[in-house]
Protein backbone atom coordinates (compact mmCIF):
# COMPACT_ATOMS: atom_id res chain seq x y z
CA UNK A 1 0.00 0.00 0.00
CA UNK A 2 2.93 2.33 0.73
CA UNK A 3 4.20 1.92 -2.76
CA UNK A 4 0.73 2.73 -4.01
CA UNK A 5 0.70 5.93 -2.02
CA UNK A 6 3.86 7.30 -3.53
CA UNK A 7 2.99 6.15 -6.99
CA UNK A 8 -0.33 7.94 -7.05
CA UNK A 9 0.50 10.98 -4.98
CA UNK A 10 -2.14 13.58 -5.76
CA UNK A 11 -1.01 16.98 -6.86
CA UNK A 12 -3.97 19.07 -5.82
CA UNK A 13 -3.45 21.66 -8.46
CA UNK A 14 -5.83 22.62 -11.20
CA UNK A 15 -4.36 22.93 -14.65
CA UNK A 16 -4.22 26.57 -15.54
CA UNK A 17 -6.48 27.36 -18.43
CA UNK A 18 -3.52 28.80 -20.31
CA UNK A 19 -1.83 25.40 -20.23
CA UNK A 20 -4.75 23.58 -21.73
CA UNK A 21 -4.80 23.40 -25.48
CA UNK A 22 -7.92 25.41 -26.10
CA UNK A 23 -9.27 25.73 -29.61
CA UNK A 24 -10.55 29.27 -29.91
CA UNK A 25 -13.38 28.90 -32.37
CA UNK A 26 -13.87 32.64 -32.63
CA UNK A 27 -10.49 33.43 -34.12
CA UNK A 28 -9.85 31.23 -37.09
CA UNK A 29 -11.21 31.19 -40.57
CA UNK A 30 -9.62 27.90 -41.58
CA UNK A 31 -12.22 25.66 -43.21
CA UNK A 32 -11.69 22.84 -40.68
CA UNK A 33 -12.10 25.16 -37.74
CA UNK A 34 -15.21 26.64 -39.31
CA UNK A 35 -16.78 23.21 -39.67
CA UNK A 36 -15.95 22.46 -36.04
CA UNK A 37 -17.46 25.77 -34.99
CA UNK A 38 -20.64 25.05 -36.92
CA UNK A 39 -20.93 21.61 -35.36
CA UNK A 40 -20.61 23.15 -31.90
CA UNK A 41 -22.96 26.06 -32.51
CA UNK A 42 -25.89 24.13 -33.95
CA UNK A 43 -27.98 23.76 -30.81
CA UNK A 44 -24.95 22.38 -28.87
CA UNK A 45 -25.70 23.76 -25.45
CA UNK A 46 -29.37 22.93 -25.47
CA UNK A 47 -28.62 19.36 -26.52
CA UNK A 48 -26.05 19.05 -23.74
CA UNK A 49 -28.34 20.50 -21.04
CA UNK A 50 -31.15 18.13 -22.01
CA UNK A 51 -28.81 15.13 -21.98
CA UNK A 52 -27.64 15.95 -18.43
CA UNK A 53 -31.23 16.42 -17.27
CA UNK A 54 -32.35 13.11 -18.76
CA UNK A 55 -29.25 11.34 -17.48
CA UNK A 56 -30.12 12.46 -13.93
CA UNK A 57 -33.71 11.26 -14.46
CA UNK A 58 -32.45 7.81 -15.39
CA UNK A 59 -30.02 7.40 -12.50
CA UNK A 60 -32.73 8.57 -10.05
CA UNK A 61 -34.87 5.51 -10.95
CA UNK A 62 -35.07 2.60 -8.49
CA UNK A 63 -32.32 0.00 -9.02
CA UNK A 64 -34.83 -2.67 -10.16
CA UNK A 65 -35.91 -0.40 -12.98
CA UNK A 66 -32.32 0.29 -14.03
CA UNK A 67 -31.59 -3.45 -13.95
CA UNK A 68 -34.32 -3.92 -16.58
CA UNK A 69 -31.93 -2.36 -19.10
CA UNK A 70 -28.78 -4.01 -17.79
CA UNK A 71 -25.87 -4.04 -20.23
CA UNK A 72 -26.00 -6.83 -22.77
CA UNK A 73 -23.31 -8.82 -24.57
CA UNK A 74 -22.78 -5.87 -26.91
CA UNK A 75 -21.82 -3.60 -24.04
CA UNK A 76 -24.95 -1.49 -24.25
CA UNK A 77 -27.24 -0.46 -21.43
CA UNK A 78 -26.90 0.03 -17.67
CA UNK A 79 -23.65 -0.71 -15.82
CA UNK A 80 -24.05 -0.78 -12.00
CA UNK A 81 -21.57 0.68 -9.50
CA UNK A 82 -18.17 -1.10 -9.40
CA UNK A 83 -18.73 -2.79 -12.79
CA UNK A 84 -15.46 -1.53 -14.17
CA UNK A 85 -11.90 -1.71 -12.86
CA UNK A 86 -9.56 0.06 -15.29
CA UNK A 87 -6.49 0.11 -13.03
CA UNK A 88 -6.50 -3.19 -11.08
CA UNK A 89 -2.92 -2.69 -9.89
CA UNK A 90 -3.94 0.35 -7.86
CA UNK A 91 -7.68 -0.14 -7.29
CA UNK A 92 -9.01 -2.30 -4.46
CA UNK A 93 -12.55 -2.22 -5.87
CA UNK A 94 -14.30 -1.15 -9.07
CA UNK A 95 -15.05 2.45 -10.05
CA UNK A 96 -17.53 4.29 -7.83
CA UNK A 97 -19.84 5.06 -10.70
CA UNK A 98 -22.88 3.75 -12.52
CA UNK A 99 -23.29 4.24 -16.23
CA UNK A 100 -25.34 3.73 -19.36
CA UNK A 101 -23.74 2.81 -22.71
CA UNK A 102 -25.45 3.86 -25.93
CA UNK A 103 -23.71 2.50 -29.02
CA UNK A 104 -23.87 3.10 -32.78
CA UNK A 105 -26.82 1.54 -34.53
CA UNK A 106 -26.49 0.61 -38.18
CA UNK A 107 -29.73 0.01 -40.14
CA UNK A 108 -31.27 -3.47 -39.88
CA UNK A 109 -30.73 -4.17 -43.57
CA UNK A 110 -26.98 -3.51 -43.28
CA UNK A 111 -25.00 -6.78 -43.67
CA UNK A 112 -22.98 -5.83 -40.57
CA UNK A 113 -26.08 -5.13 -38.47
CA UNK A 114 -25.28 -7.94 -36.09
CA UNK A 115 -21.59 -7.12 -35.54
CA UNK A 116 -20.52 -6.92 -31.87
CA UNK A 117 -20.23 -3.13 -31.72
CA UNK A 118 -23.25 -2.25 -33.90
CA UNK A 119 -26.72 -3.70 -33.30
CA UNK A 120 -29.64 -2.10 -31.42
CA UNK A 121 -29.57 -0.43 -28.00
CA UNK A 122 -31.85 -1.29 -25.10
CA UNK A 123 -33.89 1.81 -24.08
CA UNK A 124 -35.65 2.68 -20.84
CA UNK A 125 -39.44 2.50 -20.95
CA UNK A 126 -40.69 5.66 -22.75
CA UNK A 127 -43.70 5.84 -20.41
CA UNK A 128 -41.28 6.19 -17.49
CA UNK A 129 -38.80 8.53 -19.23
CA UNK A 130 -40.58 10.30 -22.10
CA UNK A 131 -38.27 11.78 -24.74
CA UNK A 132 -35.21 10.04 -23.24
CA UNK A 133 -34.24 8.04 -26.29
CA UNK A 134 -34.70 11.02 -28.63
CA UNK A 135 -32.50 13.22 -26.41
CA UNK A 136 -29.71 10.66 -26.38
CA UNK A 137 -29.94 9.96 -30.11
CA UNK A 138 -29.67 13.67 -30.82
CA UNK A 139 -26.63 14.02 -28.51
CA UNK A 140 -25.00 10.99 -30.17
CA UNK A 141 -25.51 12.49 -33.62
CA UNK A 142 -24.20 15.95 -32.66
CA UNK A 143 -21.18 14.60 -30.77
CA UNK A 144 -20.23 12.53 -33.81
CA UNK A 145 -20.37 15.66 -35.95
CA UNK A 146 -18.04 17.49 -33.53
CA UNK A 147 -15.64 14.49 -33.51
CA UNK A 148 -15.52 14.41 -37.31
CA UNK A 149 -14.69 18.10 -37.38
CA UNK A 150 -11.89 17.56 -34.82
CA UNK A 151 -10.65 14.60 -36.89
CA UNK A 152 -10.00 17.04 -39.75
CA UNK A 153 -7.76 19.16 -37.53
CA UNK A 154 -5.89 16.09 -36.31
CA UNK A 155 -5.35 14.95 -39.91
CA UNK A 156 -3.89 18.35 -40.85
CA UNK A 157 -1.66 18.26 -37.77
CA UNK A 158 -0.31 14.90 -38.98
CA UNK A 159 0.42 16.22 -42.51
CA UNK A 160 -2.48 14.32 -44.01
CA UNK A 161 -5.40 15.56 -46.13
CA UNK A 162 -8.07 17.13 -43.94
CA UNK A 163 -10.50 14.34 -44.93
CA UNK A 164 -8.08 11.48 -44.25
CA UNK A 165 -9.96 10.19 -41.18
CA UNK A 166 -13.39 11.28 -42.33
CA UNK A 167 -13.26 8.77 -45.21
CA UNK A 168 -15.43 5.70 -45.99
CA UNK A 169 -12.61 3.33 -44.90
CA UNK A 170 -12.26 5.01 -41.52
CA UNK A 171 -15.39 6.77 -40.32
CA UNK A 172 -18.27 5.72 -42.59
CA UNK A 173 -19.70 3.46 -39.88
CA UNK A 174 -17.78 4.49 -36.78
CA UNK A 175 -18.11 2.63 -33.51
CA UNK A 176 -19.12 5.60 -31.43
CA UNK A 177 -20.39 5.23 -27.91
CA UNK A 178 -22.17 7.70 -25.71
CA UNK A 179 -21.85 6.97 -22.03
CA UNK A 180 -23.84 8.57 -19.23
CA UNK A 181 -22.07 8.48 -15.87
CA UNK A 182 -23.12 9.15 -12.30
CA UNK A 183 -20.56 9.14 -9.48
CA UNK A 184 -21.06 8.96 -5.73
CA UNK A 185 -18.75 8.72 -2.73
CA UNK A 186 -15.30 9.83 -1.72
CA UNK A 187 -12.05 8.69 -3.29
CA UNK A 188 -8.96 7.79 -1.36
CA UNK A 189 -6.01 7.06 -3.64
CA UNK A 190 -3.93 5.90 -0.66
CA UNK A 191 -6.50 3.11 -0.14
CA UNK A 192 -7.02 2.37 -3.83
CA UNK A 193 -10.50 3.92 -4.00
CA UNK A 194 -11.35 5.94 -7.11
CA UNK A 195 -14.31 7.37 -9.00
CA UNK A 196 -12.57 6.09 -12.12
CA UNK A 197 -9.19 4.39 -11.93
CA UNK A 198 -6.29 5.64 -14.05
CA UNK A 199 -6.47 4.67 -17.72
CA UNK A 200 -6.33 5.96 -21.25
CA UNK A 201 -9.31 5.47 -23.54
CA UNK A 202 -9.09 2.83 -26.26
CA UNK A 203 -10.14 4.63 -29.36
CA UNK A 204 -9.43 7.61 -31.53
CA UNK A 205 -10.70 10.40 -29.27
CA UNK A 206 -13.16 11.03 -26.45
CA UNK A 207 -15.26 14.15 -25.88
CA UNK A 208 -16.15 14.61 -22.22
CA UNK A 209 -18.94 16.90 -21.05
CA UNK A 210 -18.97 17.37 -17.28
CA UNK A 211 -21.10 19.14 -14.72
CA UNK A 212 -19.40 21.74 -12.49
CA UNK A 213 -18.17 19.24 -9.87
CA UNK A 214 -14.38 19.00 -10.11
CA UNK A 215 -13.15 15.41 -10.42
CA UNK A 216 -11.43 14.66 -13.72
CA UNK A 217 -7.63 14.59 -13.49
CA UNK A 218 -4.96 14.01 -16.11
CA UNK A 219 -1.36 12.89 -15.84
CA UNK A 220 0.83 14.32 -18.57
CA UNK A 221 3.69 11.87 -18.05
CA UNK A 222 2.56 8.38 -17.15
CA UNK A 223 6.17 7.24 -16.59
CA UNK A 224 7.02 9.95 -14.03
CA UNK A 225 7.70 8.73 -10.48
CA UNK A 226 5.74 9.83 -8.58
CA UNK A 227 3.05 10.57 -11.13
CA UNK A 228 1.72 14.10 -11.08
CA UNK A 229 -2.07 14.41 -11.36
CA UNK A 230 -3.81 17.68 -12.15
CA UNK A 231 -7.51 18.55 -12.10
CA UNK A 232 -9.06 19.58 -15.38
CA UNK A 233 -11.17 22.70 -14.71
CA UNK A 234 -14.78 22.54 -15.64
CA UNK A 235 -15.32 25.31 -18.20
CA UNK A 236 -18.94 26.08 -19.03
CA UNK A 237 -19.86 25.15 -22.58
CA UNK A 238 -16.49 23.43 -23.20
CA UNK A 239 -15.85 19.80 -24.03
CA UNK A 240 -12.66 18.06 -22.92
CA UNK A 241 -11.02 16.20 -25.82
CA UNK A 242 -8.84 13.23 -24.86
CA UNK A 243 -6.85 11.34 -27.44
CA UNK A 244 -7.10 7.56 -27.22
CA UNK A 245 -4.73 4.62 -27.74
CA UNK A 246 -5.67 4.13 -31.40
CA UNK A 247 -4.54 7.68 -32.13
CA UNK A 248 -1.26 6.90 -30.39
CA UNK A 249 -0.80 3.84 -32.62
CA UNK A 250 -1.78 5.70 -35.82
CA UNK A 251 0.66 8.52 -35.07
CA UNK A 252 3.43 6.09 -34.00
CA UNK A 253 3.53 7.63 -30.54
CA UNK A 254 3.79 11.23 -31.75
CA UNK A 255 0.38 11.94 -30.18
CA UNK A 256 0.13 10.23 -26.83
CA UNK A 257 -3.17 9.02 -25.42
CA UNK A 258 -4.27 10.94 -22.32
CA UNK A 259 -3.94 9.20 -18.93
CA UNK A 260 -6.85 10.27 -16.77
CA UNK A 261 -8.87 9.30 -13.71
CA UNK A 262 -11.67 10.68 -11.53
CA UNK A 263 -11.30 11.65 -7.87
CA UNK A 264 -14.49 12.16 -5.85
CA UNK A 265 -15.10 14.38 -2.90
CA UNK A 266 -18.41 13.16 -1.51
CA UNK A 267 -20.44 15.04 -4.09
CA UNK A 268 -22.63 13.56 -6.77
CA UNK A 269 -20.96 14.07 -10.12
CA UNK A 270 -22.39 13.57 -13.63
CA UNK A 271 -20.41 13.37 -16.84
CA UNK A 272 -21.04 12.31 -20.44
CA UNK A 273 -18.08 10.90 -22.34
CA UNK A 274 -18.47 10.18 -26.05
CA UNK A 275 -15.95 7.67 -27.38
CA UNK A 276 -15.06 7.61 -31.06
CA UNK A 277 -13.55 4.61 -32.77
CA UNK A 278 -13.42 4.02 -36.53
CA UNK A 279 -15.30 1.37 -38.56
CA UNK A 280 -15.52 -2.13 -37.14
CA UNK A 281 -13.12 -3.56 -39.76
CA UNK A 282 -10.69 -0.64 -39.94
CA UNK A 283 -7.07 -1.74 -39.43
CA UNK A 284 -5.28 0.50 -36.96
CA UNK A 285 -1.69 0.85 -38.11
CA UNK A 286 1.02 3.47 -38.35
CA UNK A 287 0.03 6.31 -40.71
CA UNK A 288 2.16 6.89 -43.84
CA UNK A 289 3.26 10.32 -42.60
CA UNK A 290 4.39 8.99 -39.20
CA UNK A 291 7.01 6.47 -40.30
CA UNK A 292 10.33 6.48 -42.08
CA UNK A 293 13.41 4.28 -42.36
CA UNK A 294 14.67 5.69 -39.09
CA UNK A 295 11.23 5.69 -37.46
CA UNK A 296 9.67 2.29 -38.04
CA UNK A 297 6.14 1.45 -36.78
CA UNK A 298 6.25 0.82 -33.02
CA UNK A 299 2.82 -0.78 -32.55
CA UNK A 300 1.44 -3.93 -34.24
CA UNK A 301 -1.43 -3.40 -36.69
CA UNK A 302 -4.76 -4.59 -35.30
CA UNK A 303 -8.40 -4.61 -36.39
CA UNK A 304 -10.45 -2.02 -34.55
CA UNK A 305 -13.13 -4.44 -33.27
CA UNK A 306 -10.53 -7.01 -32.13
CA UNK A 307 -8.69 -4.39 -30.11
CA UNK A 308 -11.88 -3.03 -28.56
CA UNK A 309 -13.15 -6.47 -27.58
CA UNK A 310 -9.85 -7.20 -25.81
CA UNK A 311 -9.88 -3.91 -23.92
CA UNK A 312 -13.57 -4.10 -22.86
CA UNK A 313 -13.09 -7.62 -21.55
CA UNK A 314 -10.01 -6.60 -19.58
CA UNK A 315 -11.77 -3.92 -17.53
CA UNK A 316 -15.47 -4.81 -17.29
CA UNK A 317 -17.32 -7.43 -15.31
CA UNK A 318 -18.56 -10.11 -17.69
CA UNK A 319 -22.22 -9.45 -18.51
CA UNK A 320 -22.96 -13.08 -17.65
CA UNK A 321 -22.03 -12.37 -14.04
CA UNK A 322 -25.27 -10.40 -13.84
CA UNK A 323 -27.50 -13.17 -15.14
CA UNK A 324 -28.47 -14.21 -11.65
CA UNK A 325 -29.99 -10.76 -11.10
CA UNK A 326 -31.96 -10.72 -14.36
O1 LIG B 1 -16.20 11.06 -15.85
C1 LIG B 1 -15.23 11.51 -16.45
O2 LIG B 1 -14.98 12.74 -16.44
C2 LIG B 1 -14.28 10.61 -17.21
C3 LIG B 1 -14.82 9.22 -17.46
C4 LIG B 1 -13.85 8.34 -18.17
O3 LIG B 1 -12.67 8.54 -18.16
C5 LIG B 1 -14.33 7.16 -18.94
O4 LIG B 1 -15.49 6.78 -18.82
O5 LIG B 1 -13.52 6.59 -19.72
FE1 LIG C 1 -11.73 7.53 -19.85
Amino acid sequence: MNEMETKTQVEDSIIQESLLTCIDLANSDHQSVLSLKQACLDSGEEVMDKAFEQSKNFFALPLEEKMEVLKNEKHRGYTPFYDQIPDPENQVQGDHKEGYYIGSEVPRDDPQWDYPFYGPNPWPDPDVLPGWRETMEKYHQEALRVCKAIAKLLALALDLDADYFDSPEMLRKPISTLRLLHYEGKSDPSKGIYGTGAHSDYGMMTLIATDDVLGLQICKDRNAKPQKWEYVPSIEGALVVNLGDMMQCWSNGLFRSTMHRVILNDQNRYSIPFFLEPNHDCIIECLPTCQSESNLPKYPAIKCSTYLTQRYEEVHANFRSYEKHA
